[in-house]
């Protein structure tokens, strides 16, 4: 494992809110190794999808950059492929035709159309959807939508794939599927994955490596905690697990005592009977409206 395919280094972004700078991240250092599996937790509006979105292209930094295996990343491009809480595909496109534009996107100058079906394909089956390749997103499911939208994603080969809550969306069943399924196509595939949850449980089952961020303004990396549970992974199994309920732990304390956000008497009550202290609350950003409410992180 290259422990600097991906390098973000010093990042850095201020916003413009109508006049008013607001600072949402400072000195953001992060190295990801080829094949990792790292999840980036924190409070809501902390600057997890921020971080993404400047991995992705999507946003400029102001300040530090972001390298993938030795290119500085300046725009979109399919080598950072993003799967979005909501699918985003396109409601008119069959489920073949989703992934099809962006497999003719990418491999339209390097695979004939032989090839390119049989890639389409290929991406259908690994998220288990070539059954429901001619139906339209809307006469499919939402766990159904979000393993079309993966399968777009793994089908442009991307170099990273960037994943903002991606099962976030979903019922709990639902969810423990598609995790089970992402871990099956990690192993598989030896995907780099970069992915934001809320869901502690989530994070020590998918990740090498669990980055807590800070709350905002100006936030940053809080603790990164490895995970060096064995894989595969099987979630009966690690429910018991000493060493998963110790990972997990870990996150909650950094989260409820070390990063507490706004007080909710109830949630503070249960926090004070299981001897875990708040620190102070965050700032909130002029943008946002109300400021830090949430308990969930
Ligand atoms: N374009 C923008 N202009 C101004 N402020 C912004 C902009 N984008 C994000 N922010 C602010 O930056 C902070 C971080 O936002 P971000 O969406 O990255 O948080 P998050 O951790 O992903 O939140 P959540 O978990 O709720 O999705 C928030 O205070 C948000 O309001």
């Amino acid at each position: 494992m290259t422990d600097r395919y991906l390098d973000i280094s010093g990042v850095g972004i201020e916003f413009d809110t109508g006049g008013q700078k607001f600072r949402a991240l400072q000195n953001i250092n992060l190295k990801i190794g080829k094949g990792e599996f790292v999840t980036l937790i924190g409070h809501s509006g902390c600057g997890k999808s921020t971080v993404l979105n400047i991995v992705a292209g999507l946003l400029q930094a102001s300040e530090g950059g972001v390298i993938l295996e030795g290119r500085e990343v300046q725009d979109p491009g399919p080598e950072r492929a993003v799967v979005f809480q909501n699918h985003a595909l396109m409601p008119w496109l069959t489920v073949w035709d989703n992934v099809a534009l962006a497999v003719n996107q990418v491999f339209r100058k390097t695979m004939n159309r032989h090839q390119r079906r049989e890639w389409i394909e290929h991406n259908l089956r690994l998220v288990n959807m070539e059954q429901a390749r001619n139906k339209l997103p809307a006469e499919i499911s939402g766990g159904m939508k979000q393993r079309v939208g993966i399968a777009r994603c793994l089908a442009m080969q991307p170099k990273v794939l960037l994943m903002d809550e991606p099962f976030g969306a979903l019922d709990a069943l639902t969810r423990a599927q598609l995790q089970d399924s992402l871990m099956r196509i990690q192993a598989e595939l030896g995907n780099t994955v970069v992915m934001i949850t809320h869901d502690v449980d989530e994070a020590v089952l998918l990740s090498d490596r669990i980055v807590m961020m800070s709350n905002g303004p100006a936030a940053t990396i809080g603790e990164i905690l490895k995970v060096p549970l064995a894989r595969p992974r099987d979630r009966l199994a690690l429910a018991e697990d000493p060493d998963f309920v110790h990972l997990r732990q870990q996150v909650l304390e950094f989260l409820y005592a070390k990063q507490a956000v706004a007080v909710d008497p109830a949630a503070s009550a249960e926090r004070a009977a299981a001897g875990i202290r708040l620190a102070g609350p965050a700032r909130e950003n002029p943008r946002d409206g109300v400021g830090p409410g949430s308990e969930a992180a």
